[in-house]
C-alpha cells in the first residue's frame, strides 16, 4: 500500500555526533524502473540483481505483471520472464502508479502504440502533475487520449491499428519524455528520431542496446544528441542484469556527511554515470572533502564509493546547464547550501516546479520554516549559509507527499542548532526505504513522533 493512504508519519531531526561507518545504498530508481519495463517486454528471462524495492519501482512491476510478463523475486534477485516486443497484453484494470512520475510517463510511452485500451491513475501527488509532455508526442504516433482534466491523471489511451513512427524534439530538458518516445518507438514500424538539445540521464538508450534493440545516438558539435530507434526489432532478457546503487539516494547521506562536524562516512556502490554526478561535481566546488575511492565497472556502468568527511563549505554558483545531471538533487543542494559560508546560487530550475511537489516553493516554505535566509525566483533559488548552523531549525516541513522534500530536511535537522520536524515521512518509502535504518546507523538522530 502507498503511504499516502496511511496516516500521516512525522518524524524529527536533532542535532547529530560526527556520522561514521560505511553504507551500502540501494538500487538506482531510474535503472530499475527500466529493468521491470524492458524485461517484462523482452524475450526470455532476465535476472535482476540490486534492484530498488521502493513503491515505486513495484508500481511498474505490478503494472508489466497486468501486461502479462511474470515477475517473481527468489532470494536476493527478480526474475522477469517478458513477454516479447510487441505482445504485451491488454491491462484488465486501470493501473495505478502511486506516486511514480517514471513509472507511469515511460509506461505510458511503453503501450501507446498498442491497438488497445489503458487507464492509468496515481496518487493526489501524481494527478497534479503534467502528463502533455509524453501524451503530445504519443499524439503525433496516433494515439487517442481521454483525460478529464486538461491531461492529468486519471486518463485513458488507445493506441491506433499501426502506429506512426515520428522525429521528435523534446521540448524540455526531460529524460522521461526521451524515454517515452523511444519505448512507443519499439512497436511502431521503421525508425523513430529524438532529439535531445541538452543531455539527460542516458538510461534508456544503453539499457535498450542490452536489450538488443538496434538504437544509434550522435551528438553534434552543440552537444544536441540525435537518437535513432529502429522500431519492431526483437529483445532479449539479460541473463544477469546489476542494478547499481542510486545516486540520488546517496546525495543524502553525503551532503549529511559534509555539514554534521566530525562526520566520516563511506557510502559504498555508486552509480558514477556522468548524466548523474552534478551534485558531487557541485559539492566538491564548494569545498567538500569527497574521495573516489576503487572506480570500477558494473553492469555496463561505472560505479564507485565515496569517503566523505565533514568539510568548511562555501557558496559557489551552479549553472543551469548543469540542472540534468542534478535535477532530483536540488532539495538537500539547498540544505548543504544553508550551511555554506556566503551565497549558492541555483539557477535553471524550472523544471522543479513540476516534481512530486512543487519543489521550489516547498523548498523555500521549509528553509523559512527553519530560519534559512534565502530568495526564491521563478526559476532560481539562492541560499544564503551559517556555517556554525546557529539560529537554523525548529520549524515542521510540509513534505507535500514529496519524498525529496522529506529526507531533504531530515537531513538538515542532523546540523541544525535546533530540532527539525516533518509533517509525513510516509513517502521516504516510495524511493529509499532503508533511509532512516542507513542513517540511523551512521549515527544520525531520526525520531518518528507517529502516534
Ligand atoms: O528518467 C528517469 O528515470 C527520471 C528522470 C527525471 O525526470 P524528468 O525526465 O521529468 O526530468 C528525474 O527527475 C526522475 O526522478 C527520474
Ligand atoms: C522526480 C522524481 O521521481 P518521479 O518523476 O519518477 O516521480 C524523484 O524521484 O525525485
Amino acid at each position: 500500500m502507498s503511504g499516502h493512504d496511511s496516516a500521516p508519519q512525522p518524524m524529527q531531526a536533532s542535532k547529530s555526533p560526527g556520522l561514521a561507518g560505511a553504507a551500502k545504498i540501494p538500487g538506482d530508481k531510474s535503472i530499475s524502473h527500466r529493468a521491470f519495463l524492458f524485461g517484462g517486454l523482452a524475450a526470455g528471462r532476465t535476472r535482476v540483481s540490486g534492484l530498488l524495492e521502493g513503491e515505486d519501482v513495484l508500481a511498474t512491476g505490478r503494472a508489466m505483471r497486468a501486461m502479462g510478463a511474470k515477475i517473481v523475486k527468489e532470494g536476493a534477485h527478480w526474475l522477469v520472464d517478458g513477454v516479447g516486443n510487441g505482445c504485451l497484453l491488454e491491462p484488465e484494470a486501470p493501473i495505478d502508479f502511486g506516486n511514480a512520475g517514471t513509472g507511469v510517463r515511460l509506461t505510458m510511452g511503453l503501450v501507446g502504440p498498442y491497438d488497445f485500451g489503458a487507464t492509468f491513475t496515481g496518487d493526489a501527488s501524481l494527478s497534479r502533475r503534467p502528463m502533455g509532455r509524453v501524451l503530445d508526442p504519443l499524439r503525433l504516433m496516433g494515439v487517442q487520449v481521454a483525460a478529464r482534466t486538461g491531461d492529468r491523471l486519471p486518463l485513458s489511451i488507445r493506441g491506433p491499428r499501426v502506429a506512426a513512427p515520428i522525429s521528435y524534439r523534446v521540448p524540455m530538458a526531460s529524460a522521461q519524455v526521451k524515454s517515452a518516445v523511444l519505448l512507443a518507438g519499439l512497436n511502431a514500424p521503421g525508425v523513430t528520431t529524438v532529439i535531445e538539445p541538452v543531455m539527460t540521464r542516458d538510461h534508456t538508450e544503453k539499457m535498450l542496446e542490452g536489450f538488443g534493440a538496434t538504437v544509434s545516438v550522435e551528438t553534434d558539435a552543440a552537444g544536441v544528441r540525435t537518437i535513432r530507434l529502429e522500431g519492431q526489432g526483437r529483445l532479449s532478457g539479460v541473463a544477469d542484469f546489476v542494478v547499481p546503487g542510486d545516486p540520488s539516494s546517496a546525495a543524502f547521506p553525503i551532503v549529511a556527511a559534509c555539514i554534521v562536524p566530525g562526520s566520516d562516512v563511506t557510502i559504498l556502490n555508486v552509480l558514477m554515470n556522468p548524466t548523474r554526478t552534478g551534485l558531487i561535481a557541485t559539492l566538491t566546488e564548494m569545498g567538500a572533502s569527497i574521495e573516489i575511492l576503487d572506480p570500477r565497472s558494473s553492469g555496463g556502468e561505472d560505479v564507485a564509493d565515496l569517503r566523505v568527511r565533514h568539510s568548511a563549505l562555501k557558496g559557489v554558483t551552479v549553472p543551469a546547464e548543469r540542472a540534468p545531471s542534478m535535477i532530483d538533487e536540488y532539495p538537500v543542494l539547498a540544505v548543504a547550501a544553508a550551511f555554506a559560508e556566503g551565497r549558492t546560487v541555483m539557477q535553471g530550475l524550472e523544471e522543479l516546479r513540476v516534481k512530486e511537489s512543487d519543489r521550489l516553493a516547498a523548498v523555500a516554505a521549509g528553509l523559512a520554516a527553519n530560519g534559512v535566509e534565502h530568495v526564491e525566483g521563478p526559476e532560481s533559488l539562492t541560499v544564503t549559509g551559517r556555517p556554525d548552523g546557529k539560529g537554523i531549525g525548529g520549524g515542521t516541513v510540509a513534505t507535500h507527499l514529496d519524498h525529496r522534500i522529506a529526507m531533504s530536511f531530515l537531513v538538515l535537522g542532523l546540523a541544525a542548532e535546533k530540532p527539525v520536524t516533518i509533517d509525513d515521512a510516509a513517502m521516504i518509502a516510495t524511493s529509499f526505504p532503508e533511509f532512516t535504518g542507513l542513517m540511523t546507523a551512521l549515527g544520525a538522530k531520526l525520531e518518528s513522533l507517529a502516534e
